[in-house]
């Protein structure tokens, strides 16, 4: 088996060698669904990963704009239409000065598994810029949205491909981009998610991963009859999902500890309430500022600047923030504070040298395309309400969330769970989103 998916690395990493994040995800899924294919004789010879690896489209394109003292930019912008075989390509917009091709394949490709896994009917996309939203005007930003969406509106639609939001893209991003495609195209659709309440939005699809990364890690808990009650949560990231993976964390009665931005992190022993939580809030989503002012506002609270929330000795981490954002040394720490489960909100925060660290001392471990899955879940929940011109209650919202959570847990134990009775959740995530796709990808035929 392992020269069989050696094999198969050597070809995709001949393609696409210089793409460390892309050959770190698709190795991944390599090493647990090469051997289901091997043992499933439908998916036997057909190339199946391996066509699933290659985008069905990648689209780049140049981006200029005007900054507020009129000089002009140029920024990379791109979509990746990765597998359209079950539904219209679905996923978020990235703005960040990392992004590239390599990481948004990489996210492009786990999209595909994860929106697989949602049970609904959505294929996998990815795309964004690296415009750094960060330091601009809203004028700035407004000007390089519409920018950006005088090209991708080309290429999208509400049949063929739905962004959202992703790192540095929230709600006042996806209003700028809604109102380019609309004006241009002069059509009100829902080629967006993540859209605001009174103009096609859904309640909840704002704290849909946070609270889905919550929901999930409280089923992992379940299995060993824990729950977050009482429980020292340690939460990196203070953006769209560490704020509402905290919010849920307190409604379930656990303490959070810290939150962080890529300056460093803050550690509030007395624990992160509702009312400092929406200062927080207040302080990222409206002021726009950094994470180490929480100490000037609750000076009992520590600033680590330049370091990982991970040495806090914890029971439960969420790591929120951005990919490889939790190495081996990292998981080794938290093991040894005892921490006993990790549901990963951020996309492919944990190296493969922590997973490892996690699987060998049998924690529950949920990777983020199982576990952060409530956000694009709830945004297919968006597209639905669009099509049918109808809203739902925030309950009715929030239950289908709670549902597709729990529908998404029960195919990880059915492909996951070992001889031993240890649920290998990446193992189970990786086999349930491919069998799905698969199937699909094998009834339509060589296309
Ligand atoms: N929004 C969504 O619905 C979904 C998001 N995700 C994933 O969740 C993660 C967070 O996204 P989201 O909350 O939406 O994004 P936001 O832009 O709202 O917040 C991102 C947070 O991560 C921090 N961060 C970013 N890069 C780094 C870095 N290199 N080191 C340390 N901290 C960093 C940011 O700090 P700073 O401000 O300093 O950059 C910020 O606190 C991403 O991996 C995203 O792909 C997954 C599913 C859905
Ligand atoms: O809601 C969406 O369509 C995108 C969510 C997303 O980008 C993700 O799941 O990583």
């Amino acid at each position: 088996m392992e020269a069989k998916i050696k094999a198969f690395m050597d070809e995709v990493k001949a393609r696409n060698g210089h793409e460390p994040e892309f050959i770190q995800a698709v190795q991944e899924v390599a090493e647990t669904v090469i051997p289901y294919i091997a043992q499933h004789e439908i998916y036997n010879g057909k190339n199946i990963l391996l066509r699933m690896v290659e985008p069905e489209r990648l689209i780049s394109f140049r981006v200029a704009w005007v900054d507020d003292d009129g000089e002009i930019h140029v920024n990379r912008g791109y979509r990746i239409q990765m597998n359209s075989a079950i539904g219209p390509y679905k996923g978020g917009l990235r703005f960040h000065p990392t992004v590239n091709a390599s990481v948004l394949k990489f996210l492009a490709f786990e999209q595909v598994f994860k929106n697989s896994l949602t049970t609904l009917p959505m294929g996998g996309g990815k795309g964004g810029s690296d415009f750094d939203p960060k330091g601009k005007s809203d004028d700035e930003v407004m000007r390089f949205c519409h920018a950006f969406m005088t090209e991708l509106c080309r290429h999208i639609g509400p049949n063929t491909d739905v962004p959202a939001g992703d790192i540095g893209v929230g709600a006042r991003e996806i209003g700028f981009l809604f109102g380019a495609y609309k004006k241009i195209r002069n059509e009100f659709t829902g080629v967006l998610t993540g859209k605001g309440l009174s103009w096609g939005g859904s309640l909840i699809r704002p704290e849909a991963t946070g609270y889905g990364t919550v929901y999930f890690a409280d089923s992992m808990l379940k299995t060993r009859d824990e729950s977050f009650e009482g429980k020292n949560v340690v939460i990196s990231g203070s953006g769209n999902v560490a704020q509402y993976a905290a919010e849920k964390v307190l409604h379930l009665g656990g303490k959070v500890l810290t939150l962080s931005d890529s300056g460093g992190y803050i550690y509030d022993k007395e624990g992160i309430d509702e009312e400092k939580l929406a200062w927080v809030m207040d302080l990222k989503n409206n002021k726009r500022g950094r994470i180490s002012e929480y100490v000037d506002q609750y000076p009992n609270a520590e600033y680590h600047k330049g370091k990982a929330p991970w040495e806090v000795p914890c029971d439960i981490a969420l790591p929120c923030a951005t990919q490889n954002e939790l190495n081996g040394d990292h998981a080794k720490t938290l093991l040894k504070n005892g921490c006993m489960c990790v549901s990963e909100g951020a996309n492919m925060p944990s190296t493969p040298e922590a997973i490892h660290a996690f699987h060998e001392a049998r924690i529950l471990f949920a990777p983020g395309k199982a576990s952060n899955a409530g956000g694009v879940a709830t945004s297919g929940l968006e597209m639905s309400q669009n099509s049918l011109r109808i809203s739902w209650t925030r309950s009715e919202v929030d239950d289908r969330l709670k549902g597709i959570m729990n529908d998404i847990h029960n195919s990880c134990i059915e492909y996951g769970k070992e001889d031993n009775g240890y649920c290998n959740y990446v193992k189970g995530a990786n086999i349930a989103g491919f069998v799905k796709v698969a199937d699909a990808m094998l009834a339509q035929g060589v296309i």
